[in-house]
């Protein structure tokens, strides 16, 4: 059986056809779009297609029945209202429109900033969207109308900024939502600039909800531009829906029908618009992706303990590295977390780490003991009130911890990759495998598409992905947990880093996936001669896969050294109490015997 039949089912084949398919398949909805498809239409030529210019007064036609030559008669001032009407959904449309590429471009683009930088635009926006919500929008309408004229453009561009703070919330709390997601991290961590994250997997998500609420505030602006031109507010020189309808208001007990044309074309096209906007949430709702957490942080390990100073093992002072070998090196580097009422808690408290070039690194240590914070801490990637307190963080000579975002980001993705814990958490659910590999490649190797795709194919096979063709089509929910973790090895050393970093790369798999993804991080390393640092808390995958090894407990490397030495004479007590558990445990025995007849 293929991985292919065993992969879990974890998002509905809904998820993947496009919004507007779903749409197709209800009724309503599809009547709703058909309407809204005429009005368009209408839209675009109504000018063109409209029978008499519809400027053109007539003493005949001063409020006309229906006649043959004008079939829905002529208005008060003797115009013919089905060419004024037909000119008029331009008119109104495009005025609804400008405030909805308004309220988008201010709303959407403020919200994506806001929330997925935070700081102090955040604060800032926030603040002045909550006073421009506080304004009363007809009033500011009327203000603006007295101060600028009766410009509909005018009007609606007002309109557009009041109508900002809907798209500004409802994007600002989306991108809060996902952007400390574990795929979000990955794409970080494979070279992608903000930009293209925000633009690809950020904007992504929110892309259906401003679909939506765009529809909503489309059928708002229509209403409220009708709105201000009924009550006399408008160029009374341009024809428009609300404009007819204060027409028609006038004359309604002359020609009460004067009325129904605008109000069925405002009243309409708003329901539509409104329809297809529940329709679209009622089948988001139906195939909503699953809300993926990032893992709590493990309690009770942030208890300052005082502890004797790292042993660097004989052996490893002996085999001392010369200072060109050494491809990071971390000196007493301490990561504190800011917590509410609490000041900050040091989570990592003085860690020295040497990994050397094309060397295989264990940072081993019991759940809860810094060891992913200080592979985030290199990879620059603490959560948001985590931070650098002290120490340093040199790779390849360069410190990372002085310059920032920015020298973090040259070498991430580039230089040092990363393969997680939770291989399907860092698969972005919206994007097939294949253009999750062939975009990092794009940004960093400067690759076309189809290199990159050429690359991505040889990669998959390389990482034994039984039909690459097929994975690189899949989307990360039609592939199984190990798969997903071969691709996620697959996109780490597509752009040939000189150090992966790789945090309990096995615990999400089941045994025997398990030691078929260790074979192959193995194999890799040896082939492009690359440097690893395994995150684990198994010394059995120390023993199988490590040359050197450091052992971690709370917050501090306690002992450091060549595997073999550290087995065979392990020097801090906790090394050996964690030896000592293992070789008491029948199942990490075989790996550690098997590795000291390798080694031997
Ligand atoms: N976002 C966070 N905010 C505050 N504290 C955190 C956060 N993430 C982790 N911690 C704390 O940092 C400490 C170290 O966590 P870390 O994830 O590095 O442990 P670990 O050794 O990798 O454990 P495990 O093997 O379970 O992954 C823990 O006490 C945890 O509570």
């Amino acid at each position: 059986m293929t991985e292919y039949a065993a992969a879990p089912v974890v998002a509905p084949t809904l998820a993947r056809q496009s919004l507007f398919r779903r749409l197709l398949r209800n009724p309503v909805a599809v009547a709703a779009l058909a309407f809204l498809a005429v009005v368009a239409v209408v839209a675009v030529v109504g000018r063109w297609i409209a029978p008499v210019d519809p400027t053109l007064s007539s003493l005949q036609l001063v409020v006309a029945d229906p006649s043959a030559a004008h079939p829905l008669g002529g208005d008060s001032a003797g115009r013919d209202v089905l060419s004024r009407l037909l000119s008029a959904t331009q008119i109104s449309i495009a005025g609804a429109l400008l405030a909805l590429v308004v309220a988008l471009l201010v709303g959407v683009v403020g919200g994506l900033i806001a929330g997925y930088y935070g700081g102090l635009f955040d604060t800032v926006s926030s603040w002045l969207t909550a006073i421009v919500m506080a304004l009363p929008a007809i009033v500011v309408l009327l203000a603006a109308r007295a101060a600028l004229g009766p410009s509909i453009w005018v009007s609606m561009a007002i309109f557009g900024v009041l109508l900002s703070p809907a798209f500004f919330r409802l994007v600002h709390v989306s991108v809060r939502a996902v952007r400390d997601e574990l795929y979000v991290d990955a794409a970080r961590v494979a070279g992608l600039s903000d930009a293209r994250i925000i633009g690809r997997h950020i904007l992504g998500v929110v892309r259906a909800p401003i679909i939506i609420q765009s529809a909503v505030l489309l059928g708002i602006a229509i209403a409220v531009q009708s709105g201000l031109e009924f009550l006399g507010l408008g160029d009374q020189a341009v024809p428009t829906w609300g404009g007819m309808l204060n027409d028609g208001f006038a004359q309604i007990y002359r020609a009460p029908v004067l009325m129904l044309w605008p109000s069925l074309a405002i009243g309409l096209t708003s329901m539509a618009l409104v329809l297809v906007a529940n329709a679209a949430r009622d089948e988001l709702e139906r195939s909503a992706p699953r809300a993926r957490a990032r893992r709590p942080p493990a309690a009770g390990s942030d208890t300052r303990v005082d502890r004797p100073a790292m042993i660097l093992h004989p052996d490893d002072r002996r085999t001392s590295a010369l200072d060109t070998d050494v491809l990071l090196r971390v000196r007493n580097l301490v990561v504190a977390y800011d917590r509410e009422g609490e000041g900050s808690t040091e989570v990592v408290k003085g860690v020295d780490l040497e990994v050397r070039r094309g060397e295989v690194h264990g940072l081993i240590g019991e759940s809860g003991s810094g060891k992913t914070q200080t592979a985030f801490a290199i990879l620059g990637l603490l959560s948001s009130g985590g931070h650098i307190e002290a120490g340093s963080i040199e790779f390849a000579g360069d410190r990372l911890d002085e310059g920032g975002e920015g020298s973090y980001a040259r070498v991430r993705g580039r230089r040092i990759a990363y393969v997680p814990q939770e291989p399907m958490s860092n698969l972005d659910p919206s994007f097939t495998i294949g253009s999750q590999l062939v975009e990092p490649m794009r940004v960093v190797l400067g690759l076309s598409r189809g290199e990159a795709r050429s690359r991505a194919l040889a990669l998959l096979e390389r990482v034994g992905i039984p039909d690459p063709a097929h994975a690189f089509a899949a989307y990360p929910h039609e592939i199984s947990g190990g798969m997903a973790q071969r691709v996620l090895i697959a996109g780490a050393v597509s752009c040939d880093p000189e150090l992966v970093i790789a945090d309990e790369p096995t615990t999400a798999l089941d045994v025997t996936v398990q030691a078929e993804v260790l074979d192959l991080l193995r194999d890799l390393q040896r082939e492009r001669g690359m440097a690893v640092l395994i995150v684990t808390h198994n010394f059995g995958v120390v023993a199988d896969l490590c040359d050197r090894v450091s052992v971690m407990q709370s917050g501090r490397i306690v002992e450091s050294g060549p595997v073999d030495a550290i087995f065979d004479h392990p020097e801090h007590e906790y090394t050996c109490s964690l030896l000592g558990a293992i070789l008491e445990d029948g199942d990490a025995r075989k790996p550690l015997e098997s590795h000291k007849e390798i080694t031997r």
